[in-house]
């Protein structure tokens, strides 16, 4: 059995740990708090890492793992994580998106209480002695009827809202996603724009993930838009607000405190512009995820999504590819041996360049989950044409895009001969390519290339040879292979309606030689000779 290196580079629970000892396969190095040009020296020497925010998986990075297959994070945000790059070398990223969401809300609504009642300034001046000036200064607000922005109403959003709601506040939110059904559900107002979510808003807590469109989503016109004395709460990430902004805003006065956990650069300099407005301010250090349980969670949940990976293929919480859970991979993972020879074969007799890969489903085919299996076809078939390992399931659309080839899937609810059938059919101009397969019982067969019908096993060397049906043309074959004495192990004929073409698939136990195919192309009779190696 394949023995797969997982390297552990930030702290996540010793459940997880050892749940990733555990699997067969598996040898996991815990090694955190490395510097970047520390882990770029050992990655190399990994096929799986497991990381939290703390490690920048960079595009220079993931150059130098050259071996690495998967990136588990243990935990939602994958800013950390260059995901285009990943996908590029092919390594599959996942998340683990549910096991901090509790934690996460719990949090940022502790900072949203905090804020309101000035907890964190009233600690600081209690332990300096200046109880009875603290008791005047930090007169807080009650959140009870106030109004609430969350902007991005995913899992922690949502959760924050039902405490909220608890709190008699009013919620209005905006996600790009919220309908206006859920947002029924949910018993909160749907705004259209963050705008019209922020007008006349008393609080705002942020929700969204950080990307392009939501870096500084919160600015200094968008502060504006919200009631005089607001508060602002980032349980998120620091880019989403413009953070001398919202200095500027509390120093006017028109915001009157805010709750951070997370900045734009983590760890923060010691100078950072907010730090001045600690009376304003409460500060956490990126603790959202950080409880027992949160971390038991994600520890476990990564640790079993990455064991998963490796022993059974199987993909859950992928962020650059289709999952594909254990019921789903039973199904299909009879076809992915299947659609590897298809498009192993389809690199054969196709031609150079082609404009489309076509992949349809037939039959009770056609009801299951097939994305991994139009992607197996597609990397078989430009496997053929790249160097080992350039390309793989992960990368596959990338590479198909930059050669111009579209993957086209379609599904045929209506009946062949067979209870299913895989066709996949290569297009360049107006010729076709077209070959397919089936499961017959357990063993998944070839009965199809260039609609002449074969009954061909998915591995093994073979000749094929496409000829003029007359009388004879099988003889000399077998006689020029005996003369080259090459044993055939299998041989399948097969002949159009009218006769005008036949194919002849011998399985064969050593490789042709290549005078033989050359005698057998310069035979008369003969069109096609080709050498597969599926
Ligand atoms: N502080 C922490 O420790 C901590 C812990 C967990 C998660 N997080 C952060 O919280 C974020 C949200 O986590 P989640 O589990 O709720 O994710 P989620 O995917 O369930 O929810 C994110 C929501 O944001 C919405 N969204 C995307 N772009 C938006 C935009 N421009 N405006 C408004 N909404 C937008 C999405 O539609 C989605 O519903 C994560 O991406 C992560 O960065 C931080
Ligand atoms: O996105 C997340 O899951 C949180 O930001 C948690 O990050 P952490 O794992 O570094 O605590």
């Amino acid at each position: 059995m394949a023995t797969y290196r997982v390297l552990v580079s930030d702290p996540i629970s010793e459940k997880g740990v050892e749940a990733l000892a555990a699997a067969p396969g598996i040898s996991v190095d815990v090694n955190t708090g490395l510097k970047p040009e520390e882990l770029l020296k050992i990655i190399g020497d990994y096929h799986g890492l497991v990381v939290r925010s703390e490690t920048k998986v960079t595009a220079e990075l993931l150059a130098a793992a050259t071996n690495l297959k998967a990136v588990g994070r243990a935990g939602v945000g994958v800013d950390n994580i260059d995901r285009k790059a990943a996908t590029d070398h092919g390594v599959i990223v996942m998340n683990t998106p549910t096991g901090n969401t509790i934690s996460t809300a719990e949090h940022a609504f502790t900072l949203m209480l905090s804020a309101a009642r000035n907890i964190g300034p009233a600690h600081s001046a209690v332990l300096k002695g200046d109880f009875k000036a603290a008791r005047k200064a930090y007169q807080g607000i009650e959140l009870n009827t106030k109004r609430l922005a969350i902007l991005g109403m995913g899992r922690i959003g949502t959760e924050f809202a039902k405490r909220a709601q608890a709190f008699n506040m009013t919620v209005v939110a905006y996600d790009p996603f919220l309908t206006q059904t859920r947002a029924d559900e949910l018993k909160v107002e749907l705004a259209a724009t963050p705008d019209e979510a922020l007008k006349g808003a008393d609080v705002v807590t942020l929700h969204v993930p950080l990307t392009p469109d939501t870096n500084r989503l919160i600015n200094a016109e968008r502060l504006a838009l919200m009631n005089k004395g607001a508060l602002v709460i980032n349980c998120a990430r620091g880019g989403l607000i413009d953070e001398e902004a919202l200095k500027a805003a509390i120093e006017s006065g028109h915001i009157a405190g805010a709750g951070l956990d997370v900045f734009e650069v983590e760890p923060p300099p010691n100078d950072h512009p907010l730090f001045t407005l600690n009376k304003h301010v409460v500060f956490t250090p990126h603790l959202g995820a950080s409880t027992n349980e949160a971390q038991e969670n994600v520890g476990i949940q990564v640790a079993e999504q990455l064991r998963d990976f490796f022993v059974t293929g199987e993909i859950r919480n992928a962020i650059n590819m289709p999952s594909l859970d254990a019921k789903a991979l039973a199904e299909v993972g009879p076809y992915l041996g299947l659609a590897r020879a298809l498009g192993k074969l389809l690199a054969k007799l196709g031609p150079a360049g082609p404009d489309s890969l076509r992949v349809s489903y037939h039959g009770a085919l056609a009801k299951k989950d097939t994305g991994l299996v139009s992607r197996t076809v597609l990397t078989a078939l430009l496997e053929a044409s790249h160097q080992e390992g350039q390309v793989n399931i992960v990368n596959v659309p990338a590479v198909a895009a930059q050669l111009g080839l579209d993957l086209v899937e379609s599904t045929i609810n209506a009946k062949t001969e067979f209870n299913e059938l895989l066709v996949a059919e290569l297009r360049k101009g107006e010729a076709r390519y077209r070959v397919a397969g089936t499961i017959i019982g357990r063993s998944p067969r070839i009965v199809e290339i260039d609609h002449l019908y074969v009954d061909c096993n998915i591995s093994g060397r073979f000749l094929l040879v496409e000829n003029d049906d007359r009388p004879g043309i099988v003889g000399v074959i077998g006689t020029a292979l005996g003369a080259a004495s090459v044993n055939i192990a299998n041989m399948d004929l097969s002949r159009t309606a009218d006769r005008s073409r036949a194919l002849t698939l011998m399985e064969v136990d050593s490789e042709p030689p290549a005078a033989l195919i050359d005698q057998l192309r310069s035979t008369p009779g003969i069109l096609r000779v080709l050498t597969l190696d599926l």
